[in-house]
C-alpha cells in the first residue's frame, strides 16, 4: 500500500475523450463545408443567402472557439484523508470565509443563516476559521437572525460532528420528516429529535421577526439600525462570535459587516462589498485563504475546506502558481431535465473541465477558495512592494498596510479581535470613502466596472499568469438556489450578458491580456467564449427568422433537394417559397 505521506493531496487526471472529439470535427468539417456551398453559389442569391452566410459564419467561429475551449479536459481529484495524515491540525492555515447578502426581502434571512451555520460547521479547526457576513441592506432582521443563529450553532456544530451529519444546512438536513434510518441508536434519535425542535423554534423567531417594524428591543446593538436608511448609513461592525469573549464554545469566529453607504458615493455592488470584507478581515484575522459564498450557497459537503486545501497546498511543483481553486455552482430543487438550463451543465461540465488544461477555471462569485495575497494583488514571482506603494495601493490605514504586508510576504500573524485599535481601523476601512485614491477595484481586491465581478475579478488573475482549478468532489461542495425559468431567469441572465459585454468592450477585453499580459492565448478564446454569450442571441435569431422572412419574400435559403420532396405537390418541385397557385387551390 502506498504511504499516504508521500502520495500526492491531488491527482490530475486527463481524459482523452477521443470520440467528442471526432464528432466535434464531423460537426465543423460540415460547417465548413455549408459556407463554402453559400461562398460558391453566392452569385444566384440575394440578401437572405448572406444573412445566411454570415449566421453560420460566427457558428463556425464560435464552434472553433467551443473546441478549443473543450480541447483539454482535465479533472482533479482531491484526497482529503491524505491532508489530515500529512499535516498536523494546528499547521493547516487558517481561512477567512464571506458570505454577501444584500436584502433581506429577497434574500430572505433564514437563507442567509443555513449558509452561515453550515459554514461555522465544516470540519476544519474551528480556531482557523472566522466567518464573515456583509449585509449590504443593513437589515437589523439579519443581524438578528445571526445572533440567533449563533447561538443555535452552539448545539448544531456538536451535534453535526458528534454524528458526521453530512449536510450541515439544517433546513436540507431537516427537509425530511423521517429520521435517518442508518444511525438509529436511542442517543441519536433523541439528540436529533431536539435538534429539529430547537431549529423549528430558531425558524419560529426569524418568522415573527420578519414584516415587524421593529422587531427587536432596542438594546444597545439593535439601536444602531433604528433611523436609517438601507442606502444611507453608517458601518456597523459587530462580532456575533468570538473566541475572547469566552462563549463562543468552540465555534469560528463570526462577524456582521454592513459597510456604510451614502448616497453620493458609488457602492460597487458585490465587488465594494468584498473589498470591505477584505480588508476588515485583513485586520482581524488576516487568513492567508479566503473562501466567499453568495448567501443563499451553502456548504453541502463537510470536508469542502480540506478539499481545496489539498489543491491549495497541493504537493506538486507549480502549485503556488495556483491562484484560486473553484467548485462549480450546483443548484437543488432545479426543473426535471433542466428545460431553461439554470444549472449551466455544459459550463460547468465541459468548459470547466477543458479550460483546465489552459489556464484553469474561471472565477464564478461563488464557492471559490482564493489566496489573499493574489487579492492584493501579487503576482506567481513577484517583487515586494515599498512603503509608500503600500500605501497608495491599500490606503491610509497602518494597520491595514501593516496587515497587508504580513499577508503578501505570507505571514500570519492573527491579531486579537478585540483590541479597540483594530475595531477603530475597521471602521475607517469600511467607510465609503476609503478607498478613493487607492488600487481597490482596480488592481488590488475584486475588480469595479462589470455587474459580472466575479469573471471580471479572474480575469485579471489570469492576466498576471496565474492558474486555478476547478474542485469537483464526489458530494456537491456548495448547493444553491437560482430561479427556475420566467422573468427573474431572463433579469438575472440579462444582467450577465450586460456585466460580460462591459468586460469585453473595455480595457479589460482578454484579447489586451493575451496582448500585453499573460494570459495564454486558448485562455484568452475561452473568455471569448463567454463574453460573447450574450452577443449569441443576435444570430441566433436573425438565423431563426430567416425560414419565414424566406417564405414572405418569396426567396429560399436551403439547398433545392430539399425543396424537391417537399413541395412537389404542385409539380415544379423548385423552391421553398409560398404555395404556387395550383397548391392554394388543392389546399
Ligand atoms: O450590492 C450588492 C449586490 C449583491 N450582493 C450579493 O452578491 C451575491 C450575488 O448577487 P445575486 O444578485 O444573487 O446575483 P446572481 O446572478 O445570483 O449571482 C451570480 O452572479 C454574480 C455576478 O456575476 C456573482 O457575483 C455571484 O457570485 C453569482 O452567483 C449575493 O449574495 C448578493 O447578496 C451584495 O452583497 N451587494
Ligand atoms: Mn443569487
Amino acid at each position: 500500500m502506498a504511504n499516504s505521506n508521500s502520495s500526492p493531496l491531488y491527482e490530475r487526471l486527463e481524459h482523452k475523450n477521443t470520440m467528442h472529439k471526432v464528432m466535434e470535427f464531423i460537426i465543423l468539417f460540415l460547417l465548413l463545408s455549408l459556407l463554402v456551398y453559400r461562398l460558391l453559389s453566392f452569385s444566384n442569391h440575394g440578401f437572405a443567402w448572406l444573412v445566411a452566410f454570415l449566421c453560420e459564419l460566427w457558428f463556425t467561429l464560435y464552434w472553433v472557439i467551443t473546441i478549443s475551449s473543450k480541447w483539454s479536459f482535465v479533472e482533479y481529484k482531491t484526497y482529503p484523508d491524505r491532508l489530515l495524515q500529512r499535516v498536523a491540525e494546528h499547521e493547516l492555515p487558517p481561512v477567512d470565509m464571506f458570505v454577501t447578502t444584500a436584502d433581506s426581502e429577497l434574500e430572505p434571512p433564514i437563507i442567509t443563516l443555513n449558509t452561515v451555520l453550515s459554514l461555522l460547521a465544516v470540519d476544519y479547526p474551528t480556531d482557523k476559521l472566522a466567518c464573515y457576513v456583509s449585509d449590504d441592506g443593513c437589515s437589523p432582521l439579519t443581524f438578528y437572525s445571526l445572533v440567533e443563529a449563533s447561538k443555535f450553532a452552539e448545539l448544531w456544530v456538536p451535534f453535526c460532528k458528534k454524528y458526521n451529519v453530512q449536510v450541515r444546512a439544517p433546513f436540507r438536513y431537516f427537509n425530511n420528516d423521517a429520521i435517518p434510518s442508518s444511525k438509529n441508536s436511542g442517543e441519536f434519535k433523541q439528540e436529533w429529535k431536539t435538534m429539529k425542535d430547537e431549529y423549528m423554534k430558531l425558524n419560529r423567531k426569524i418568522e415573527d421577526a420578519v414584516g415587524k417594524s421593529i422587531p427587536f428591543d432596542l438594546s444597545e446593538d439593535f439601536s444602531l439600525f433604528s433611523n436609517i436608511e438601507r442606502n444611507n448609513h453608517p458601518t456597523i461592525i459587530k462580532v456575533v462570535l468570538d473566541k475572547e469573549e469566552g462563549h463562543s464554545n468552540g465555534l469560528p469566529r463570526l462577524v456582521y459587516i454592513s459597510r456604510e453607504k451614502r448616497p453620493k458615493h458609488p457602492h460597487h455592488s458585490k465587488a465594494g462589498a468584498m473589498n470591505v470584507l477584505t480588508r476588515v478581515s485583513g485586520l482581524m484575522t488576516n487568513a492567508p485563504l479566503m473562501l466567499n459564498v453568495d448567501c443563499d450557497m451553502f456548504a453541502n459537503n463537510p470536508s469542502v475546506v480540506l478539499h481545496a486545501m489539498c489543491i491549495l497546498l497541493g504537493s506538486n511543483e507549480n502549485q503556488n502558481e495556483i491562484a484560486f481553486a473553484q467548485f462549480p455552482q450546483i443548484f437543488y430543487d432545479g426543473l426535471k431535465d433542466d428545460p431553461f438550463g439554470n444549472q449551466m451543465a455544459v459550463i460547468w461540465k465541459y468548459l470547466g473541465h477543458g479550460i483546465q488544461g489552459i489556464q484553469g477555471v474561471f472565477y464564478a462569485g461563488t464557492g471559490c477558495f482564493h489566496r489573499r495575497q493574489v487579492i492584493y494583488g501579487l503576482s506567481p514571482n513577484n517583487g515586494k512592494l515599498g512603503n509608500q506603494e503600500l500605501l497608495k495601493t491599500f490606503g491610509n490605514s497602518k494597520e491595514l498596510t501593516n496587515s497587508a504586508a504580513d499577508a503578501l510576504r505570507g505571514e500570519t500573524k492573527c491579531p486579537s479581535m478585540l483590541l479597540k485599535s483594530i475595531e477603530a481601523a475597521a471602521y475607517q476601512v469600511a467607510s465609503c470613502e476609503y478607498e478613493y485614491g487607492t488600487n481597490w477595484g482596480r488592481k488590488v481586491g475584486w475588480m469595479y466596472g462589470s455587474t459580472t465581478e466575479d469573471i471580471l475579478t479572474g480575469l485579471s488573475i489570469h492576466n498576471r499568469g496565474w492558474k486555478s482549478i476547478i474542485c469537483t468532489p464526489d458530494q456537491p461542495a456548495f448547493l444553491g438556489c437560482t430561479p427556475t425559468g420566467g422573468p427573474a431567469s431572463m433579469t438575472q441572465q440579462k444582467r450577465w450578458a450586460t456585466g460580460l459585454l462591459e468586460v469585453l468592450l473595455s480595457k479589460n477585453c482578454p484579447i489586451f491580456g493575451t496582448v500585453f499580459a499573460h494570459l495564454q492565448f486558448r485562455q484568452c478564446l475561452a473568455y471569448l467564449w463567454i463574453f460573447t454569450w450574450g452577443l449569441r442571441s443576435l444570430p441566433e435569431t436573425c438565423y431563426a427568422a430567416l425560414p419565414a422572412y424566406s417564405i414572405i419574400t418569396n426567396t429560399h435559403i436551403f439547398p433545392k433537394t430539399v425543396s424537391t420532396s417537399t413541395f412537389n405537390i404542385g409539380g415544379q418541385g423548385r423552391r421553398l417559397g409560398p404555395p404556387n397557385r395550383k397548391v392554394r387551390q388543392l389546399l
